[in-house]
């Protein structure tokens, strides 16, 4: 039952080593000392063959974990209870035979294994080669150290059940081109085997030295202070200076340790030289002791046959004490483990006639992942960076909204290019009044401005869905690169589909909002009429109180009044309640006039402001678009339908060819040409390009723009300059209108045309297009890697639960 403990930790330890299992420790026997403190020499004395390599300098440079499998005398066919055959005088069969002597006799063979190599080794000066062979490959010619241990396993009759590790001895001096570090070096790597609790550190130190001066019990201290699981070897018993002796120390009275020290006596370095067999040496030692004259009393608990005897029951001892320590380890590792296993999947649906429900299942769960992660109820929220649904939000409100606040409505837009459009919408005749249509010309443009960010805006929100269904993935899915990638792959093409019906939307929504200049908006008309009243002063005294008189003083504060907001957007809920019943902030504080066009040809235009209609004067426009466009400058320029006092005996015939409403006759009987008779004039002497006088390029929009840049901005007249500030502040405030209407209506068309029917359509799509029993194997097709990968979690769950299982009999037999 013993040697089984010692077995089974031993197949522990090579399961673990084979799969890479740290996690358990397991109890073996540390050897540690400082260098030719005779740590070799123990450790081949115990095993009974010389297979550790010997010279000058540090020889063990990698950890050795040398596990000795006790077998069976195929002659005898017994062993003794623990593993161990004692009787040295059994010869060949005992436990001591140096190397090769009792190899191939029918006594049984010792042989070697190594981990790292697939091969039987029974002649163990090979094992010696292969170990330094195995050293330089990994810690290099004579350098430093390496952690990577090699592992031994020498199985035989004559070798006890034993686990030990064998260590770089503690040095202090760096010689020849080892590492300056070389002491700090060995020091962590004896710590890192010597301080886990369930190593027994066997201590050696020679006897020659004075134990005060021990390395290797003052690192052994320092991991176990009390002492209780060190174990004391003193070497060299036979170099001690003669009239000295160890007594003291191996009874336990000068260094007090729980299991104690040991004496033994290995070869001396001429015993080596001349070759001496290992059971002649053990001859000499068991001599040595019984004949000394202060050790004969204790020479049965002395030497190397008793070290190995003890260490033994040590081992098994501590393996027992360790069992449910072990157990409870090996209890939460195979839960560990257990999950890792179940994250690869559900077993359940493993194997050929599941293959359909399995690639539903993970279908289901990608689209249910999908939704999720749009909708936020996904599981793992992450809290360091928005996501998903929350991050088509950030999309809509910051960075679409901040995109379409920083697009200025009058960008590119000087005043000398609204000057050239109202001069060419007047077409070759000078005008007195501001025509829409320059308006119409001007402000379509700038509501073009909003197409790019709107589609931006799609773009970003088709990304993030991109990004969104690239993130829907699960351990079990990874199984299945293949399967996962033509998920994303149909989800891709889908959310390609849906970006072009969406962006020609969300172009068409721009398009739309160019294709009608609804300027009877009623917030347009509010804000419009802010701006008028931004631009109403006192009139001066010698000029006829006319709108265009009002707008003329507006010309000289236009530029500071503060009448368009900052943001190039107007307050029209303010201003419109805002705006004093001056003659123009009422005409427009009445947004409803054009639709209660009524012939009232006495009415004043302060108290009443809708449009008339006068008998004899045109009226084909009416009631069309353009007529109702036309309608609306008209209150700051004058009109027939504006408060402007225009004759009404103008020819009607002066105002067709052009928009213009100059000429256009109004009930009140005054042509504008009367009232204004400097704005016309002021344009043909003042501002206005000697080209259109010479009628030659009247038309040409290139050479008017480029004697516009010839000619300072500045030589605007004063009433150009008026018309065309009046132009931009009614640009940004329309502007300001559909933008309001653009920032509004594309996320919601974003919403529907491409997240929301995404989202309803993923499940469907996906199981139409991969949903097909002969794409099944190639879509199952497992990602090698993960494949080792859960194979190699399983092999650890494996030898988890057989380790568990072994622990269980074994403390219950104990029990
Ligand atoms: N006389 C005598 N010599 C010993 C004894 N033990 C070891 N030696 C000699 O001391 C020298 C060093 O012994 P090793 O067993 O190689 O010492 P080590 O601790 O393994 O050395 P490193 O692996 O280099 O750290 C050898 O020449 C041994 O023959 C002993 O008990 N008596």
């Amino acid at each position: 039952m013993d040697g089984d403990l010692i077995a089974l930790v031993n197949k522990l330890q090579d399961t673990f080593n084979a799969i890479g299992g740290e996690a358990v420790d397991l109890p073996q026997i540390v050897v540690v000392g400082s260098q030719s403190s005779g740590k070799s020499s123990v450790l081949e004395t115990i095993v009974g063959h010389d297979f550790l390599p010997r010279g000058s300098g540090i020889v063990t440079r990698r950890p050795l974990v040398l596990q000795l499998i006790h077998t069976q005398s195929s002659t005898t066919g017994t062993t003794d209870h623990d593993g161990y055959l004692p009787d040295l005088s059994a010869g060949h069969g005992g436990p001591y035979r140096p190397a090769g002597r009792s190899m191939g006799g029918a006594t049984g063979i010792d042989y070697a294994e190594f981990l790292h190599i697939n091969r039987r080794f029974t002649d163990f000066d090979e094992v010696r080669k292969e170990i330094e062979a195995e050293t330089f490959r990994v810690a290099g010619q004579n350098k430093g150290v390496s952690k990577l241990p090699i592992n031994l396993k020498i199985y035989g009759p004559g070798v006890l059940n034993l686990t030990l590790v064998d260590l770089p001895g503690l040095t202090k001096v760096p010689v020849g081109d080892q590492p300056t570090d070389i002491e700090r070096q060995i020091k962590n790597l004896v710590l890192d085997y010597i301080t886990k609790p369930n190593a027994v550190i066997l201590a050696v130190s020679p006897a020659n030295v004075d134990l005060a001066n021990s390395d290797a019990l003052k690192l052994a201290r320092t991991v176990d202070p009390r002492g209780l699981r060190t174990l004391g070897v003193l070497t060299k018993l036979d170099l001690m200076d003669a009239g000295t002796n160890a007594l003291d120390v191996l009874t336990g009275r000068t260094y007090p340790l729980k299991l104690g020290f040991i004496g033994v006596v290995n070869r001396s370095q001429q015993d080596i030289n001349l070759d001496l067999p290992l059971d002649d040496a053990r001859r000499k030692e068991e001599e040595f002791f019984q004949n000394h004259a202060v050790y004969r009393n204790i020479s049965h608990r002395c030497g190397t046959k008793y070290l190995a005897k003890t260490l033994n029951s040590v081992l098994m001892n501590h393996i027992r004490e360790k069992l449910p320590d072990m157990k409870a380890r090996l209890n939460t590792l195979m839960g560990q483990t257990q999950q890792e296993l179940n994250a690869f999947g559900d077993a359940t649906f493993l194997g050929e006639q599941h293959r359909g429900s399995l690639i539903l299942k993970l279908m289901t769960e990608f689209a249910r992942d999908f939704v999720a992660s749009i909708e936020g109820t996904s599981l793992d929220i992450s809290t360091k960076e928005l996501c998903g649904g929350a991050r088509i939000y950030y999309i809509f409100n910051d960075v679409f909204g901040h995109a379409l606040q920083s697009v200025d409505p009058t960008e590119n837009l000087t005043l000398a290019d609204i000057r050239t459009a109202i001069r060419n919408s007047t077409g070759p005749r000078p005008s007195m009044f501001v025509p829409e249509v320059a308006f119409d010309l001007l402000v379509k443009p700038q509501i073009k401005l909003l197409e790019p960010p709107s589609l931006r805006c799609v773009e970003l929100v088709y990304e993030e869905l991109m990004k969104i269904c690239h993130n829907c993935t699960s351990p079990e899915l990874q199984r299945f690169p293949r399967l996962h990638t033509q998920l994303v792959e149909v989800i891709s093409e889908l959310l390609r589909e849906r970006l072009g019906p969406t962006s020609d939307y969300v172009s068409s929504l721009i398009a739309i909002q160019a294709a009608y200049i609804n300027t009877n908006h009623p917030d347009f008309q509010a804000g419009s009429a802010a701006i008028a009243q931004g631009g109403a002063q006192p009139l001066p005294p010698q000029k006829v109180p006319s709108l265009a008189g009002s707008v003329e003083d507006d010309e000289s504060s236009s530029e500071d009044s503060g009448s368009v907001a900052p943001n190039g957007t107007l307050n029209h809920r303010s201003s419109t309640t805002s705006v004093p019943e001056t003659r123009v902030g009422k005409l427009l504080a009445e947004p409803k006039t054009k639709h209660h066009r009524a012939v009232s040809t006495g009415a004043s235009a302060a108290t009443s402001p809708q449009p008339q209609v006068i008998p004899g004067a045109p009226t084909t426009h009416q009631g069309s678009p353009n007529n109702a466009k036309e309608t609306f400058l008209n209150y700051f320029f004058g009109g027939p339908n504006g408060g402007m006092p225009v004759q009404s005996n103008s020819a009607p015939g002066s105002s067709h060819g052009h928009r213009a409403l100059d000429a256009r006759p109004s009930p009140q009987g005054y042509a504008p040409r009367d009232i204004l008779p400097d704005l016309g004039s002021g344009r043909r002497n003042g501002g206005g390009p000697s080209g259109l006088d010479a009628g030659t390029a009247a038309y040409d929009m290139k050479s008017l723009g480029k004697h516009l840049e010839t000619e300072q901005l500045v030589n605007l007249t004063p009433r150009e300059s008026m018309e065309a500030n009046l132009i931009r502040s009614l640009i940004a405030s329309y502007f300001g209108i559909v933008r309001q209407t653009i920032q509004d209506l594309i996320p919601k068309a974003i919403m529907h045309l491409l997240v929301n029917f995404s989202r309803d359509a993923v499940q469907q799509r996906l199981v139409t297009s991969l949903y097909k029993p002969d794409l099944f194997a190639e879509l199952l097709h497992e990602d090698e890697a993960l494949v080792t990968e859960r194979t190699r979690v399983k092999a650890l769950l494996d030898a988890y639960k057989e380790a568990f299982r072994v622990l269980s009999e074994v403390s219950l037999k104990s029990s």
